[in-house]
């Protein structure tokens, strides 16, 4: 469920029509719903009733500041890839004791930083990053809190591109060899071990790969216990799906999840950590863009739109489905048309959808992209030196503009000419 609905002939986020946005703002733009954000926050933590939890936010998903900001008030942990996630994280007043570091590259400077800043663990993701985790902590005198990312090998049954817990895949240590890795951890004076983390992919359907991955976890918990570990926190990642189109079987729930957590790994009374980012932020998002142009193909109409692939990679990059909606509600019994949509960029990969039945449009017409809330802008770039486009947060019936269009100077003038020009 969302917050973006027809009231009126017209779309609305929350209280606000849409197109009294696109009329302040210009088109294309990113708008967030508080609300949906919100709810699907509490959907997993209500979802983990019962258990000693954190729900961490996975900031990568949708990491502008104000979004952060409402996730954090609302009690969120966060989970963070980067230094400038990290930053990112402390600034919307996360504390560092909420903050997990996830990624397969920490570098020096950022584990430095995270552990200097305070830190609530890092996921380990390979031996040669523990002996670094260890000599920076002994460098400044403590110690860090760990996990270590295990692949499990389980296929996750979701784009190759963002399945992550196959052997093949190069995340984690290769769960056979834990025992081992976590030995050499407690080896490292400078670690202190806590837990075990897994992540086996995103937009996953199904939970049964999810299960296995944690039967897996369930297993490793008691063998390492067994090896005088002691074990007492389990990340158990993200990575559940979210409806991109009505027309599919809906992904579990929320709640549908959190009951199978606690079937598998509640015995264990270890505290648990989820890293839900898409299905926090995904379908709290909408994009919006206007018809440029409709031309007529050989065969086909295209609709032209000012938003492209460098505003929404997603169906370039993965072949992603997102429904495309017109702003003002369509008349009902309109016959619709094929339609291929596609952005101004010169490639012919700047295609959101081909053949879409969509009721007749012109130029000048809005239309959204649903479900844009998780790797839309945060994926986006300058290419074909179109600017980033902004984003709005709607609160009710009040919205703002969380991050502003630069201007083409603001653009041009970020880079430098050397001297010798
Ligand atoms: C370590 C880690 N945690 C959490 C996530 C968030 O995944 P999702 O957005 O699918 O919930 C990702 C991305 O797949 C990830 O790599
Ligand atoms: N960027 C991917 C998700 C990546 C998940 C990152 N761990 C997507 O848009 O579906």
């Amino acid at each position: 469920m969302d917050h973006f609905l027809y009231r009126d002939g017209a779309l609305h986020a929350e209280d606000v029509p849409v197109a009294e946005i696109a009329a302040t703002v210009g088109t294309p733009f990113y708008v967030y719903s508080t609300a949906t954000l919100l709810r699907h926050f509490r959907l997993f933590d209500e979802a983990l009733e019962g258990t000693d939890h954190l729900v961490c936010y996975a900031m990568k998903a949708a990491s502008n500041q104000a979004i952060l900001k409402t996730l954090a008030a609302a009690g969120a942990g966060m989970d963070v890839v980067s230094e400038g996630e990290y930053r990112r994280a402390k600034a919307a007043g996360v504390p560092g004791d909420k903050i997990v570091f996830s990624g397969v590259g920490k570098t020096t400077d950022e584990i430095r930083c995270a552990l200097s800043g305070g830190i609530r663990q890092f996921n380990v993701e390979s031996e040669p990053e523990m002996e670094v985790i260890n000599a920076v902590a002994l460098e400044l005198g403590t110690t860090a809190p760990i996990t270590v990312r295990v692949n499990p090998d389980v296929d996750a049954k979701t784009h190759a591109k963002i399945a992550t817990g196959k052997s093949e895949n190069k995340f984690g240590i290769p769960i056979a060899r834990a025992r081992e890795v976590y030995a050499h951890a407690a080896s490292l004076p400078g670690l202190e071990v806590i837990g075990i983390d897994v992540h086996i992919g995103s937009q996953l359907t199904d939970l049964a790969p999810f299960r296995l991955a944690y039967q897996k976890v369930a297993e490793l918990t008691q063998a390492l216990r067994e090896d005088g570990h002691d074990i007492r926190r389990l990340d158990l990642g993200g990575g559940l799906g979210i409806p991109y189109t009505r027309s599919n079987e809906a992904p579990p729930l929320p709640v549908e999840y959190g009951q199978m957590i606690k079937e598998e790994l509640g015995h264990l009374g270890c505290e648990i950590e989820i890293e839900p980012g898409r299905l926090v932020a995904g379908n709290a998002g909408i994009m919006v863009s206007k018809v440029i142009y409709v031309k007529e193909g050989e065969g086909r109409d295209f609709l032209i739109l000012d938003g492209a692939m460098n505003d929404l990679i997603r169906p370039a990059m993965y072949e992603a489905y997102h429904d495309i909606i017109p702003v003002v509600e369509p008349t009902p019994g309109l016959e619709p048309k094929p339609y291929d949509i596609v952005g101004p960029v010169c490639e012919s990969g700047d295609t959101f959808a081909k053949q879409r039945q969509m009721p007749p449009l012109g130029a000048g017409d809005l239309v959204a992209f649903r479900s844009a809330g998780a790797y839309g802008a945060v994926m986006s770039s300058e290419y074909n030196s179109r600017p980033l486009i902004p984003e709005v947060l709607v609160h009710g019936d009040q919205f703002a503009v969380i991050r502003q269009r630069p201007t083409f100077d603001e653009m041009i003038n970020r880079d430098t000419i050397p001297e010798w020009l």
